[in-house]
């Protein structure tokens, strides 16, 4: 890695800011005492890192680790600035209202969110350290992009601070329904907070439709009436003398890129190999998730488990791979939902593995790019089946990937992906036998029915990349937006 203290730097890159959570490396400690920075989970750094190293930007971040101070760092043109968090913090803003309450809240309540004041405090804090730390890193009139639910203060805080810059939002996950977001104690403030930006950025347009009525109903806004567009037909909200502009960009992936890697000759032969280590069975079937009880993990194995039971699927000829990144690890249902996952992974293989032939292969560790995409080639029919996600990039990743026209892709209708990936094998994940039936016919499809799918997919993933994405939100982000 050649990196250079940012502050040595020509500091040119500031006109164009990302603030995330996260850095797009997090600082590993290692036993020894020593730190190296390894790429950071989830598909928010999947996206953006190409985008923002291509334009020579900034990034404003945590590290992944509490209680360190890192000096900014240059790497590939790409100025990192980290900020500090408390050990405190982490737990209280980050592992607290972060993920235990705006995440299930804003996940159809898949688990009971809390609402805890203190975790509300340190929310409120923490995104003020950010909006601080962005404002002393902008350049005058530049344009900073702030990111996903961790941070939804920051575009009103940093208004405040800096009215020059031009500030656009963009949330990851899914914006919940109207009756569900009303829960919340703080819902004008989190509304008022986002209304700072010039621009508010959904995946969906349902998403975009509810935060605008919502920006009426919460804060006394007049806005716009119309159907919100995919790129295009935004709404706007009257904020005193500003409009807000608010839209729909599904994000996408690095879709050339990945598609040039897989067709790669050793990518090819490690597929290869993944396949005769599995024990060249006849079908081969892949998940890839952050570990979250958001991801429907738990779904596949059930659906698995009954299929073999059932003599619909022959465990000696059918395998399961599930690779999970560690995710959250200190959060309760995510210590929970791993426990229930492992141990429906230990009755699959206890009730129809061999020795030396599991029927479930699962590795709960973040493995190398190039071997994800090597699975990627290898899997007959790629298992997506969350229960909600506000897009889900893995399976825009398994299309991309598939240029031999082969696999199949079985994608929950509460992705995100499902409204653009029409032509894959759509299942509700609540419905086990649905998703079973659904499973077998995309293990027994036809190989022309197979290849006129993935034709469609393929079309849809190459021709939509994260390019188009962001080029899309910083379009319509820098459109004059005064009153007319
Ligand atoms: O930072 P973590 O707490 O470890 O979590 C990782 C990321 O997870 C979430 O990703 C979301 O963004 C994706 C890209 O837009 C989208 O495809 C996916 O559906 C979302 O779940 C989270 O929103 C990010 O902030 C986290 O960094
Ligand atoms: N074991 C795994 C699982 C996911 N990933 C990557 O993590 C990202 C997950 O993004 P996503 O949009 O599907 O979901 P989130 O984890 O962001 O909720 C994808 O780019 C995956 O390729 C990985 O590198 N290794």
């Amino acid at each position: 890695m050649s990196s250079r203290n940012a502050r040595e730097a020509n500091l040119d890159d500031s006109q164009l800011v990302v603030v995330a959570n996260r850095l797009p490396v997090d600082l590993e400690q290692l036993p020894d005492g020593t730190t190296r920075w390894k790429r950071s989970p989830g598909g928010l750094v999947t996206a953006l890192e190409p985008v923002l190293r291509s334009n020579k930007g900034a990034w404003v971040g945590w590290p992944g680790v509490a209680d360190v101070d890192v000096e900014p760092i240059v790497e590939d043109g790409l100025s990192m600035y980290p900020v500090r968090l408390s050990a405190q913090e982490i737990a209280d803003y980050y592992e607290g209202f972060s993920n235990g309450t705006l995440w299930p809240l804003y996940h159809d309540v898949v688990v009971k969110p809390v609402y805890d004041r203190s975790w509300w405090n340190a929310y409120v804090k923490v995104n003020r350290r950010f909006a601080e730390e962005t404002a002393k890193v902008a350049r005058p009139n530049a344009t900073v992009w702030i990111q996903d639910y961790q941070l939804q203060l920051v575009p009103k805080m940093l208004r405040m601070l800096r009215p020059d810059l031009t500030i656009g939002f963009f949330q990851h996950i899914p914006f919940p329904p109207i009756e569900i977001f009303m829960q919340l104690p703080w819902r004008a403030e989190i509304v008022e907070g986002l209304l700072g930006a010039d621009l508010v950025g959904f995946h969906l347009p349902g998403g975009a439709q509810n935060f605008l009525y919502l920006a009426n109903k919460l804060a006394g806004h007049t806005v716009t009436r119309g159907q919100i567009g995919v790129r295009s037909k935004f709404g706007e909200v009257n904020v005193g003398f500003r409009v807000v502009r608010v839209g729909a960009f599904p994000i996408s992936i690095a879709s050339s890129e990945i598609d040039e890697l897989a067709k790669s000759k050793s990518v090819r032969a490690r597929a290869k190999q993944i396949r005769a280590e599995l024990g060249n069975p006849s079908r081969i079937m892949l998940g890839v998730d952050r570990l979250d009880y958001t991801k429907g993990i738990n779904i596949r194995l059930l659906a698995l488990s009954e299929l073999f039971a059932e003599g619909r699927l022959d465990p000696a000829d059918n395998v399961f791979v599930q690779l999970a990144t560690p995710s959250r690890e200190r959060v309760d249902h995510y210590m929970q939902m791993r426990d229930e996952i492992e141990r429906n992974v230990g009755r699959i293989n206890g009730d129809y593995g061999e020795v030396g032939r599991p029927v479930v292969h699962y590795i709960h560790r973040p493995i190398p790019r190039s071997e994800l995409i090597a699975f990627f080639v290898a899997a007959d029919v790629m298992l997506v089946t969350p229960v909600r996600d506000g897009m889900n990039l893995v399976a825009k990743e398994y299309v991309a990937c598939r240029s031999d026209l082969g696999g199949a892709l079985l994608l929950s209708e509460f992705t995100g992906a499902a409204m653009e990936l029409r032509q894959s094998y759509l299942v509700n994940p609540h419905d086990l036998d649905g998703v079973k039936d659904t499973l077998i016919e995309a293990l027994t499809q036809s190989k022309d029915e197979g290849r006129s799918r993935m034709r469609a997919l393929r079309r849809q993933v190459l021709t939509h990349d994260v390019d188009k994405w962001a080029k899309a939100f910083l379009g319509a982000l820098a459109l004059p937006s005064e009153k007319s």
